[in-house]
């Protein structure tokens, strides 16, 4: 069993439960990980994942090893057939099965390129690993996908809602940066939000700024982020650089930034965003601080998300 998107879970809303009976118990299955090795391999910076990870990890028994291939790994070609007289050191195929020989599951955070569309959307990282790995694959933000963040949402959002309602509005919006930033966790989100039974969902950004429509499908578009706001349960916030302008920053409309006025127009809602996040560009300090904003405990979700995506993967091996 690999983890690489969120559509590897049959059914979300055992998996968020079962997540919620790991996070009131977590070293219930210390001996499920005993003498097994995790392999975390980053090609980008992470405080989270890579801490939330190793930690559920750990609450399961296992062995963890961690690299940084920016600064300390050999740069790596994913091209088969390639002539390697340039950048690149070694195959993808030498290293993949290499590493599969030291460990029992592999981690890997690769992130979006945002030159290259084709290549982003095609995954070549993740996709090299889950092509010459003999183990299982887990994603901890490829170029397109965060599926362990999206089911830390959808765990936070189980913990959240309101009672009283039958379908809590979820939105999904778009916020300026000062740096072009990848689609991954939007994309996530709203891949976990197709699987939610009975939530209302729409995503606002501003015109242009769509996503690719082949994962957002059917699902509504509103480009007036005041009216998208109204009546939500929860803000789900996440800037992306621009998908048909690929990887350009073609907006930065401080408008957009979420504050206390628009967070008004809301049902008392929640803010959320995975984080890291860029304080009054994204969001305000008195919304990111205030009482409604569940980015603290939504942070810590990631670990009960990875320990079961983890023992599940275990339990199979
Ligand atoms: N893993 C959570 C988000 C990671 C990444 N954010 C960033 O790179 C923010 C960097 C900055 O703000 O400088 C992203 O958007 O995919
Ligand atoms: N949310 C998240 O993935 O955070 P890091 O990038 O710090 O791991």
């Amino acid at each position: 069993m690999n983890y690489i998107s969120i559509k590897e879970i049959n059914s979300l809303s055992k998996w968020v439960k079962q997540a919620i009976k790991i996070k009131k118990n977590p070293l219930k299955n210390q001996s499920l990980g005993k003498n097994k090795t995790l392999g975390m391999l980053f090609f980008n910076p992470s405080l989270r994942t890579r801490l939330s990870t190793q930690k559920a990890a750990l609450n399961l028994g296992m062995n963890v090893m961690v690299m940084n291939f920016t600064n300390e790994g050999w740069t790596l070609e994913f091209e088969d057939g390639a002539v390697m007289n340039s950048g690149a050191s070694e195959h993808i195929k030498e290293a993949a099965e290499v590493v599969s020989q030291y460990c029992d599951i592999i981690a890997i955070r690769a992130f979006a390129g945002l030159v290259d569309k084709e290549k982003d959307y095609q995954e070549t990282v993740i996709s090299g690993f889950l092509k010459y790995a003999t183990v299982p694959i887990v994603n901890m933000e490829s170029a397109i996908r965060h599926p362990l963040q999206s089911l830390a949402d959808a765990i936070t959002m189980e913990e959240f809602k309101p009672r009283h309602k039958d379908k809590p509005k979820v939105v999904l919006s778009w916020a300026p940066h000062p740096k072009a930033l990848p689609q991954a966790v939007a994309n996530s989100f709203v891949e976990m939000m197709q699987l939610q039974k009975d939530m209302d969902f729409v995503i606002t950004h501003p015109e242009g700024y769509e996503l690719s429509p082949e994962i957002t499908k059917d699902c509504k578009i509103e480009y007036d982020q005041n009216k998208a706001f109204e009546n939500a349960d929860f803000v789900y916030v996440k800037n992306w650089s621009n998908f048909n302008d690929y990887g350009k920053v073609t907006n930065s409309d401080p408008n957009w930034t979420v504050t206390a006025e628009k967070m008004a127009l809301t049902n008392n809602g929640k803010f959320m965003h995975c984080l890291p996040v860029r304080r009054n560009v994204i969001v305000s300090d008195e919304v990111l601080d205030g009482e409604n904003s569940i980015v603290i405990e939504q942070a810590n979700n990631r670990t009960y998300s990875a320990q079961l995506v983890l023992q599940k993967i275990l339990k199979k091996l």
